[in-house]
């Protein structure tokens, strides 16, 4: 993908399962929103083959964009509608595409309850706060039960509860078989909800796979740590189970304060972009190509 003459995306080779929750994590500018741009259409790329439900989508008709939901990084518009006539409008556009396996739309009343805004039902959009706002964008996304949803940066600006609510709402959503492809800056987040992560370093894929999958691409081996006789002692291993088997065998009650600690997704994302600003980014992407994580 080009901007005028400056390449922004090459090598991105990436598919998503039916159902799956795929995430793209990344340093600013790396190119994940302009990937799913792409995949929407809301983008012609310049070169590259994409296929999205089954249809290239610079192709893409009504009945196509009726599948696919989308939460953009910002948008601000419809100011003076009210919540609950807002979505009820919009769903209403989706209802010739309902079909008996993916009724189309959520009606309003339930959609405004899942996502948290009962309270602001009939409140004008305008007077939103910023978080609310950003819930609406959520309820837009998916008012007509989309089999695709693209979210970019969703949880911004959202409370810890609010953050909470639409990590069990993206489940749900996966569990009605809804793929869910979202961007997001919060490593928790990308733990807590991706079946897989796709990780993009200026415009390539360095690392894709699950999260446990990624993190033994950084390192087979976990840290355990205990004390014994109040002095702390730390030991690397990549058989962490027996290890701590052993160790309890051997000193019994002596042992205290065990913790085993597996390399995290900030560890595995902050090793991959590192390698990548270091100027190994064509090293990595060939290593995830070599190594194609194990189930
Ligand atoms: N309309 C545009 N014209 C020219 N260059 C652009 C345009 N939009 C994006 N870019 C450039 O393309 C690259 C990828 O941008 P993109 O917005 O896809 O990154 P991102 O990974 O989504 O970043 P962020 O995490 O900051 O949202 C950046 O270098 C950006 O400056």
């Amino acid at each position: 993908m080009r901007y005028g003459s400056t390449d922004v995306l090459g090598g991105i080779d990436l598919t998503a399962q039916r159902g799956e929750v795929l995430c793209l994590l990344g340093p600013n500018g790396a190119g994940k929103t302009t990937t799913i741009e792409v995949l929407e259409s809301f983008r012609m790329r310049s070169d590259g083959w994409v296929s999205v439900l089954g249809t290239d989508p610079a192709h893409g008709d009504e009945r196509w964009r009726a599948g696919i939901g989308i939460v953009l990084q910002s948008w601000r518009d419809h100011g003076n509608w009210k919540v609950r006539e807002l979505l009820a409008h919009l769903g209403s556009y989706y209802r010739p595409y309902s079909t008996p396996r993916r009724p189309r739309p959520i009606e309003a009343e339930d959609l405004i309850n899942r996502v948290g805004l009962t309270d602001q039902s009939e409140q004008r959009v305008r007077s939103l706060s910023g978080g609310q706002r950003r819930r609406l964008d959520v309820a837009i996304g998916i008012v007509g039960n989309p089999e695709l949803l693209f979210l970019d940066e969703p949880t911004t600006g959202f409370d810890p509860q609010a953050r909470r609510d639409f990590h069990d709402l993206m489940h749900s959503l996966a569990d009605d078989d809804t793929t869910i492809v979202l961007t997001t800056h919060d490593l928790d987040e990308a733990e807590k909800l991706a079946d897989r992560i796709v990780i993009l370093a200026g415009g390539r894929v360095v690392a894709n796979g699950s999260p446990a999958q990624l993190a033994r691409q950084v390192t087979r081996d976990a840290e355990v740590s205990w004390t014994r006789g109040g002095q702390p002692f730390v030991h690397a291993t990549p058989e962490a189970t027996n290890f701590v088997r052993e160790l309890c065998a051997q000193y019994g009650e002596e042992i205290a304060d065990i913790e085993v600690r597996r390399a995290t997704l900030e560890d595995v994302y902050l090793s991959m972009v590192h390698r990548h600003e270091a100027g190994y980014a064509g090293e990595a992407a060939a290593e995830f190509h070599k190594r194609e994580v194990q189930p």
